[in-house]
This record gives structure tokens, C-alpha cells and sequence, in this order.
């Protein structure tokens, strides 16, 4: 798996995103199972780091706490070694990228523009609700931390899901519905054009 190389094909990358407790690792479970992508959380990799005792172990489980965005260099790096790691060209980037520098510098660093935008749209009371039944003992699930992210959900995700709409990339769909209605749409914007039954 090449990055940056022009010679070499470039992998087939879909960003999924939405508001903290929309269903994005959910339904990128799904998709994985279906249509053969690799799923690669940053959240995921950036709490890995943690665990890993990395030398970044202690400033990114701070700004985890805090609901902030760790320095797009960080989450680039797991996410380029995940990439090669995995010895597949399609994947799906969830949770990334979070601001407008996640995403100028994963497309100069990597020169990859994303195919698509997965987009989950979720109303902020359902994915409190979500949040706070998920009982995975992640730190930034509680009350105080859910809110410091909605916020920085609406200041700095959002704009970079209205970058990608400006460019006619974003598929949205509305997460709200149970998790098999959801993948039912989702399903549809996975599969090939000429496999969709007319009906
Ligand atoms: N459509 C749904 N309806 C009801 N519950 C759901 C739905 N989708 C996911 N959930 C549940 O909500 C919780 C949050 O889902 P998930 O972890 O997939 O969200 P996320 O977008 O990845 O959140 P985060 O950004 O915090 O990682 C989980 O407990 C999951 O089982
Ligand atoms: N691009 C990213 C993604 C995540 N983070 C940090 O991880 C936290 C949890 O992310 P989830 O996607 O698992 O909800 C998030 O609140 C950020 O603190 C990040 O810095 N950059
Ligand atoms: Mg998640």
C-alpha cells in the first residue's frame, strides 16, 4: 500500500463521520462484513497509543478526557501505519478527519482524497442517550466530556463535512433510525450501481 507514491495506484479511502455516539463504529462493523473494506477508528488507534505506553501516551489521553482534537500529525501516523499494516487498499476512516487541520494535512501528507463522505446525522439528545448506555469504560463517556465534544463537534467537524458537501461528496444518512434500518441505507450507497435490483 503506497501513500504518496505516483506510480502506485492509491487506495480507495471513505471518511466516516458524525457526532459522537451517531453509530459510526457500528455501522462501519457492518460495512466491513458486506464489502471487504478495513475499518480504522482514529479514536480506536489514538486510545491503542495510550495502551501501548507510547512516548504521546500522556498528552493524548488528556486531550481525549477533554474532548479535544490531538495534533493531526499523531492521528496521521497511526492512520498511514494501519494503512500498510493492513495489506488491503479499500478503507474506511472513521472519526477523521475531525477539524480543518486533520484534513489539510492527511490530504498533503498522503495526497489521498476521500471517495466519499459517510455522513451520520443524529440528533444530540439520542446520541447522549447512546453515549451514556454504551458501558465500554472509555474516560470521555461521561456527562462533562460528552458535552465539551458535541461542542467541538458543531465548531470544527461540521465545517469539514460542509467542505466535503461543497464538493458534492458527502452521502448523508440520517442515524437516528434502529442500526438495521441505518445499514440498509448505507448498504445502498455500498453497493455497485449495476448490482442494485430495479424496482
Ligand atoms: N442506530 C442505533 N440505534 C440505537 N443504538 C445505536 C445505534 N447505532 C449505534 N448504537 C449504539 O450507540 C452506541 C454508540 O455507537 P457507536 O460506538 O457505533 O458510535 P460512534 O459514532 O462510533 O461514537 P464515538 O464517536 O463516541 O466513537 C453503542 O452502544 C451502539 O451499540
Ligand atoms: N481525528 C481524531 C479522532 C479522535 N480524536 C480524539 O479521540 C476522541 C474519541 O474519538 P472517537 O471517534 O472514538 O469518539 C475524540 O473526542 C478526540 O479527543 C482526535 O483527537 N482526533
Ligand atoms: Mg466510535
Amino acid at each position: 500500500m503506497g501513500t504518496a507514491g505516483d506510480s502506485e495506484k492509491k487506495p480507495t479511502v471513505v471518511f466516516v463521520l458524525g457526532g459522537p455516539g451517531s453509530g459510526k463504529g457500528t455501522q462501519c462493523a457492518n460495512i466491513v462484513e458486506h464489502f471487504g473494506y478495513t475499518h480504522l477508528s482514529a479514536g480506536d488507534l489514538l486510545r491503542a497509543e495510550i495502551k501501548s505506553g507510547s512516548e504521546n501516551g500522556t498528552m493524548i489521553q488528556n486531550m481525549i478526557k477533554e474532548g479535544k482534537i490531538v495534533p493531526s500529525e499523531v492521528t496521521i501516523n497511526l492512520l498511514q501505519k494501519a494503512m500498510q499494516d493492513s495489506g488491503n487498499d479499500k478503507f474506511l476512516i472513521d472519526g477523521f478527519p475531525r477539524n480543518e487541520e486533520n484534513r489539510a494535512a492527511f490530504e498533503a501528507v498522503t495526497k489521498i482524497e476521500p471517495a466519499f463522505v459517510l455522513f451520520f446525522d443524529c440528533p444530540e439528545e439520542e446520541m447522549e442517550r447512546r453515549i451514556l448506555s454504551r458501558n465500554q469504560g472509555r474516560e470521555d463517556d461521561n456527562i462533562e466530556t460528552i458535552r465539551k465534544r458535541f461542542k467541538v463537534f458543531l465548531e470544527s467537524s461540521l465545517p469539514v463535512v460542509e467542505y466535503y458537501d461543497s464538493k458534492g461528496k458527502v452521502q448523508k444518512v440520517d442515524a437516528a433510525k434502529p442500526i438495521d434500518e441505518v445499514f440498509e441505507v448505507v448498504k445502498a450507497i455500498f453497493t455497485p450501481k449495476d448490482e442494485k435490483v430495479a424496482v
